[in-house]
């Protein structure tokens, strides 16, 4: 269930470590070339999380995880490093989650590379169980809309919102999914259309603003998205735009699931409005790629996320089963 390479010969994961090197899909180029970025310290690790070299909230833990296994390795202060990882991105709770785990393990005198590995494996085998549980959701010829890319790229293996529908799909259930194209950085047009032609999985791209329109056609069955942090209440935070398909889907009683490990929980909030979101520059949305669509007086706002609050969520898929918001308590340790 790994991605394959360009050439379809060899299984991978988003990121790995190999020789002190943390190696990504370098996700900015994709699909068009299929590169490996490769992050040789601290300052590179954390460029390729803020870049977007790598994203998605599980894999960009992963990444960390490996990075403070990398500066250990190389001798560096992992306090320091731990910093500069820490201040990359703000939203997605597993970065925060992995580099806190991954202190706790250097200060118990664990093997880095050895819990940074076992840290990673341990994500992807959450996910899969996800899949798991979220397959039983899906009935055979369901339409699936998703948005952004919370596959395996976001992962590293299986994905969280794409895991079910993997499963569906292998266990012979005839799907359909509706891929968002996620403006202002396209990872639904570029990355989750990508997976799915990998997992020869029948889909369609639509511009951001038509999944109503195909909600109010009686075209989607049911909403699957990833989350980059989930709060006590049940809020989600997810890439910007998830809050109005939520809403929409609402209205046109259309089941609205968010797949995530609880990695991705954060029960030290009490509710979405205490989540910080990250605002990128206004250039990604100014520009396509690298075509200025704009004029050039004008200037743009770019959050990266939005919350979608619990009263729209009909579910959240976990490793431990589904859960409505409000039993989300349950999955407190
Ligand atoms: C399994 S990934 C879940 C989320 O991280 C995903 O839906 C998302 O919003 C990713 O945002 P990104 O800005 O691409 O890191």
């Amino acid at each position: 269930m790994r991605i394959k390479s360009e050439d379809g010969t060899k299984e991978m994961r988003a990121v790995w470590f190999e020789d002190g090197i943390v190696k990504l899909i370098d996700q900015r180029q994709l699909p068009a070339n299929f590169e490996i970025f490769e992050a040789k310290t601290t300052e590179e690790v954390a460029y390729a999380i803020k870049e977007m070299v790598v994203r998605g909230a599980p894999a960009i833990g992963i990444t960390a995880a490996y990075g403070m296994a990398q500066a250990s390795l190389q001798g560096r202060n992992v306090d320091e490093a731990f910093e500069i990882l820490r201040n990359t991105r703000p939203t997605a709770h597993d970065l925060f989650y992995a580099l806190r785990s991954m202190m706790d393990a250097i200060n118990s005198g664990e093997d880095p590379v050895k819990k940074a590995e076992e840290y990673a494996n341990d994500i992807i085998g959450r996910c899969e169980k996800i899949g798991e549980y979220g397959e039983k959701l899906i009935k055979d010829g369901y339409r699936i809309l998703t948005h952004c890319n919370a596959g395996a790229l976001a992962v590293g293996d299986w994905g969280t919102a794409t895991a079910p529908i993997r499963k569906a799909h292998r266990n012979g259930k005839k799907i359909f999914v509706w891929v968002d194209e996620t403006r202002p950085r396209l990872q639904g047009a570029r990355l989750t259309a990508w997976e799915m032609v990998q997992e020869g999985i029948e889909h369609a791209i639509i511009a951001d603003n038509a999944a109503g329109y195909f909600m109010r056609k009686g075209e989607i069955d049911m909403v699957i998205v990833g989350a980059d942090r989930i709060t006590s209440n049940g809020d989600v935070a997810n890439k910007i735009g998830t809050y109005e398909k939520a809403v929409v889907a609402k209205e046109n009683g259309i089941p609205f699931y968010v797949a995530a490990p609880i990695s991705t929980f954060d029960f030290s909030l009490e509710n979405g409005d205490q989540i910080p979101i990250e605002e990128r520059r206004e250039e990604e949305v100014l520009f396509c790629r690298e075509c200025r669509i704009a004029p050039q007086e004008s200037h743009a706002r770019n959050p990266a996320f939005d919350v979608t609050p619990a009263k729209y969520i009909t579910g959240i898929i976990t490793e431990k089963g589904v859960f409505k918001p409000e039993e989300i308590w349950k999955l407190k340790s």
